[in-house]
């Protein structure tokens, strides 16, 4: 998990690694380009495992409040190889947290059932 930069939309909350897909991008090529930017890892994608997505609209930021709420999907994949080692290259910290442990971080609202679809795609029981 990777802790969001004080200063950014949920500030200090942890999140799953990522980003924005970019006009002609795939999510699989979005979710390779932002591993390598914020952890400076290397994937393949015949690497990646479609685990679920979680739906919402999204926050406004602190200096945007007027701003609309806008529809937001975030797509969770599981990868289990990689090349390099992991560092926060975007983030204010990272951690390796066991899978049961995750939704009791403090995170932004869309990654609780994030959470709960990769405990589903892990076969993991998980009460609530
Ligand atoms: N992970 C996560 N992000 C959320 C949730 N709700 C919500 O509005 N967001 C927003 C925060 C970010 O603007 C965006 C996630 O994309 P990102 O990680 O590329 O965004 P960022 O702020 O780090 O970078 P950027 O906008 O400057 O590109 O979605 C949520 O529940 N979980």
């Amino acid at each position: 998990m990777q802790q969001r930069r004080f200063a950014a939309v949920h500030g200090g909350l942890w999140e799953f690694p990522g980003g924005k897909v970019e006009p002609g991008e795939t999510p699989e090529n979005a979710a390779i380009r932002e591993l390598h930017e914020e952890l400076g890892v290397r994937i393949d994608p015949s690497a990646l495992c479609a685990v679920g997505f979680a739906s919402g609209l999204t926050v406004p930021s602190q200096k945007s409040v007027q701003q609309a709420k806008r529809p937001l999907v975030i797509l969770l994949y599981a990868c289990r190889t990689w090349q390099g080692v992991p560092r926060a290259h975007d983030a204010e910290a990272l951690a390796w947290h066991r899978p049961d442990a995750i939704a009791s971080l403090d995170m932004p609202p869309l990654d609780y059932p994030l959470a709960e679809a990769l405990m589903r795609y892990l076969g993991i029981y998980s009460p609530g």
